[in-house]
């Protein structure tokens, strides 16, 4: 989240991991886009690093591709390519070898001698997490990686194992750097529609007085993929859904819609406010894991038409495999603001639509003086907050059906992103590498909030991994995930919202 208008510094951003699916997928479409958008620093080089033989021509070709292909303006014409490709390149090495890593620290201090100024050094570490920890101590080992004013780091998710993982790892990582250098990325935070949350909630009066267990009934958040796991089994099968997703994007949604409002914008205050609202999940015991967690696993099936096999036929998982591809939870936040009102989140791979939804349902107005007859559609209000693929935000009220009699029926106010703006937002990780270069962490884990997150679902994960499931797989590609996750909240007498949201 951009705070200025002015170019973040000269930048150098070493991206290990330069041949890998991320960075053609993701991060040098971002880049590109940040050149066309005119917010990539005057003077900046993008060195992609891996073992992988490329020339520096074969290497930007490859990336172009990735361009034409992932990129949100792919099919647009442009004239930038050649621009920015010249400050592209390629260097091939060994990230075990630490001789290797000498060769960057050449590649510095010929732009430093060539710019005239001491750029930014960023590190993007879009490698697996096993090699994390001998890259970041490689890098620690160059005297000029402890500048902390211009050196950062950067780590992909997953962020650790589990707790304890998570808890070595930041040891590691602030041996080395100071935690203002350390930027753990989730990039659900850099989602326009994420960031405008906070603009919702704290840049208007209006919602904040309903804002608490006085008129809020309960919340929902949905996470729905229509995809499979693809070809990323071999990942899949030591995360499941509840790691991939609801130990970080989900936790951080519920974050941005149960903090309490920061007095500033500073990044620590910022991230204060969140991390107090994971502190004060109420832990749920093992045993009563079965009453607050639903976990389910795709049978094969047809998606849309199409024939999709199970997820334990999928290529690198294991036949008999455990891991979960949805899951759901309840959760209560024991805080004054929020005490009595359940949080249920779900988030699956081959769901029915693919959504990601926040809904806020209030409670029912106290005293109901229409006739019988007009209150047969009669339902509370709701604000839903849809982050994609729909961007909007939709206030459910009443009104009154035009005719002779008094009928009611719900009607729905909405911010359409379509509608108001030119349609171009900028994606996650733009956002996000703009916000790196510009050395602001607000909208980046710090290492409590990381930590806090793991102690909410280890309860989860410990119970589940006891008691193998019986039941897997159950729920067929195409659905709402297993009958257990209605179970989960009509118990309490709620329905999930339904998709696509309708008033
Ligand atoms: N792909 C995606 O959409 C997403 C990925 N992520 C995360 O990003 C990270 C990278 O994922 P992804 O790009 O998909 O993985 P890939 O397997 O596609 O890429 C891995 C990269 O690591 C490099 N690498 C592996 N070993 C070495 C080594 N010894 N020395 C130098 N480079 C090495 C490989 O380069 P080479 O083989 O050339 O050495 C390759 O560029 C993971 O943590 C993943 O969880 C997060 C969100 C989305
Ligand atoms: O981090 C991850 O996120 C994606 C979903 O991201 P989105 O931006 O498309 O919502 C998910 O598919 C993947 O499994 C997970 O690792």
């Amino acid at each position: 989240m951009s705070q200025t208008t002015i170019k973040p510094p000269a930048s150098i951003l070493f991206i290990f991991g330069g041949s890998g699916d991320l960075n053609q997928r993701k991060l040098a479409p971002a880049l590109f886009n940040l050149f066309i958008d005119n917010w990539m620093p005057e003077k900046f080089a993008v060195i992609g690093l891996g073992r992988t033989e490329y020339s520096n021509d074969k290497f930007r070709n490859h990336l172009f591709d990735g361009i034409q292909e992932f990129s949100r303006r792919k099919g647009e014409s442009n004239d930038k390519w050649a621009g920015f490709s010249e400050h592209v390149s390629y260097l091939q090495m060994d990230a075990s070898d630490p001789e290797a890593y000498h060769k960057m620290s050449d590649v510095v201090k010929q732009y430093e001698e060539e710019w005239g100024v001491h750029a930014n050094v960023i590190f993007y570490l879009a490698v697996a997490p096993q090699l994390v920890p001998d890259i970041a101590t490689k890098l620690g080992a160059l005297k000029w990686c402890k500048d902390s004013q211009t050196v950062r780091i950067v780590v992909e998710k997953p962020f650790g194992h589990d707790l304890k993982s998570a808890r070595e790892l930041n040891s590691l990582l602030n041996s080395i750097f100071t935690e203002d250098q350390i930027y753990r990325i989730d990039h659900y935070l850099g989602k326009e529609t994420v960031q405008n949350i906070l603009a919702l909630r704290f840049a208007n009066a209006l919602f904040e007085p309903i804002w608490n267990r006085n008129y809020i009934d309960h919340i929902q958040i949905t996470a729905a993929e229509t995809v499979g796991v693809e070809d990323r089994g071999g990942y899949y099968e030591q995360s499941g859904a509840l790691r991939d997703m609801v130990q970080n994007h989900i936790l951080q949604l519920l974050c941005m819609i149960a903090m309490e409002a920061p007095v500033n914008f500073d990044a620590n205050e910022i991230r204060n406010k969140k991390t107090d609202v994971l502190n004060a999940i109420r832990p749920i015991s093992r045993d009563q894991v079965h009453e607050y967690a639903v976990r389910g696993q795709y049978s094969h099936g047809w998606m849309k038409g199409t024939k999709v096999q199970a997820y334990r036929q999928e290529k690198s998982v294991n036949p008999k495999s455990n891991t979960e591809t949805f899951a759901a939870a309840k959760f209560f936040i024991d805080n004054w603001r929020w005490q009595g009102v359940p949080i249920y989140v779900r988030t699956g791979k081959f769901m029915h639509q693919k959504s990601t939804i926040i809904s806020i349902e209030f409670k029912q107005a106290p005293h109901y003086a229409f006739p019988q007859e007009a209150a047969d559609s009669f339902r509370p209000n709701r604000l839903t907050i849809s982050i994609q693929p729909e961007m909007d935000i939709r206030l459910r009220f009443q009104a009154k059906r035009p005719g002779q009699s008094m009928t009611l029926n719900p009607v729905d106010m909405i911010f359409s992103y379509k509608d108001a703006y030119d349609g171009h937002e900028p994606e996650a990780y733009e956002t996000l590498l703009l916000d790196v270069m510009e050395g602001n962490p607000t909208q980046f884990m710090r290492a409590d909030q990381v930590e806090a997150g793991w102690k909410v679902v280890m309860p989860i994960i410990e119970a589940w991994e006891a008691r193998p499931p019986v039941d897997f797989p159950n729920y067929a590609p195409d659905s709402w995930g297993p009958e257990d996750a209605e179970a989960l909240i009509a118990r309490d007498g709620h329905n999930w919202v339904s998709l696509p949201i309708k008033p």
